[in-house]
């Protein structure tokens, strides 16, 4: 039924999706990018997530779509000026995401100074995992992300590795955007992120908590 919102299902309740670039400092070398000394933040619209069981779809636009894996952190109570000694209290719970991304646009983005986007926003652009309880994942600051393409594995990264910590992250975007129950949190990718092809299958996970599996097609 349309009225009763289930958090387990938050993709479909049409808030929010933020997310935090270069929070690892190994991606953000590999990218040729300074490690910030602050968050870089950008959004997605609702209309980017994609459930297991429907494929990722290439943009037209692209030809070099790369995958980057990624902590989900879902908030499951309203804040605002969020203190990092009490965010965890905002957290409902996690998914493994996908931030897919059209890197050749992005750097076109990046050389005139615009938005991301178009490199980051379009359809099928935030695959996600099943709802991870909180109570599953006692640290998200402890957690092994794993991702492979065609049975190869790309990424293999830790978010002890994460330069924001997800309390710090909480309080610092709530200091500028409300965090509504619903909302995600994409928290950056390790090193690792390549372009994926039509046909290609994607998996991956967060230790033995979860994995998910996306084939990539077109539209
Ligand atoms: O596109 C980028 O490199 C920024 C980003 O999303 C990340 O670091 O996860
Ligand atoms: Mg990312």
């Amino acid at each position: 039924m349309a009225s009763s919102k289930n958090i387990t299902r938050f993709w479909e309740w049409g808030r929010k999706i933020i997310c935090v670039g270069r929070n690892y400092a190994d991606h953000a070398k590999e990218l040729k990018n300074a490690v910030p000394s602050e968050p870089v933040l950008f959004l997605k619209p609702p209309s980017a997530y994609v459930t297991e069981g429907s494929p990722i779809l290439l943009p037209f636009y692209t030809t070099n779509l790369h995958h980057e894996v990624e902590l989900g952190v879902v908030i499951g109570t309203r804040g605002v000026a969020i203190p990092q000694e009490s965010a965890m209290d905002h957290v409902a719970g996690y998914a493994l995401c996908l931030d897919m991304t059209a890197r050749d646009i992005q750097d076109q983005c990046k050389a005139k100074g615009l938005p991301w986007t178009l490199a980051k926003a379009f359809d099928t652009s935030c695959p996600v995992s099943e709802y991870i309880p909180k109570e599953r994942i006692p640290n998200p600051g402890n957690l092994r992300l794993w991702l492979k393409v065609n049975d190869q594995l790309r990424q293999d990264g830790h978010t002890s590795h994460m330069m924001f910590s997800v309390p710090f992250l909480i309080s610092y975007i709530s200091d500028f955007i409300t965090l509504e129950e619903g909302d995600l949190i994409l928290t950056g990718t390790p090193k690792g992120v390549a372009s994926v092809q039509e046909h290609d299958e994607i998996q991956a996970g967060i230790e033995d908590i979860v994995n998910m599996t996306f084939r990539v097609g077109r539209p």
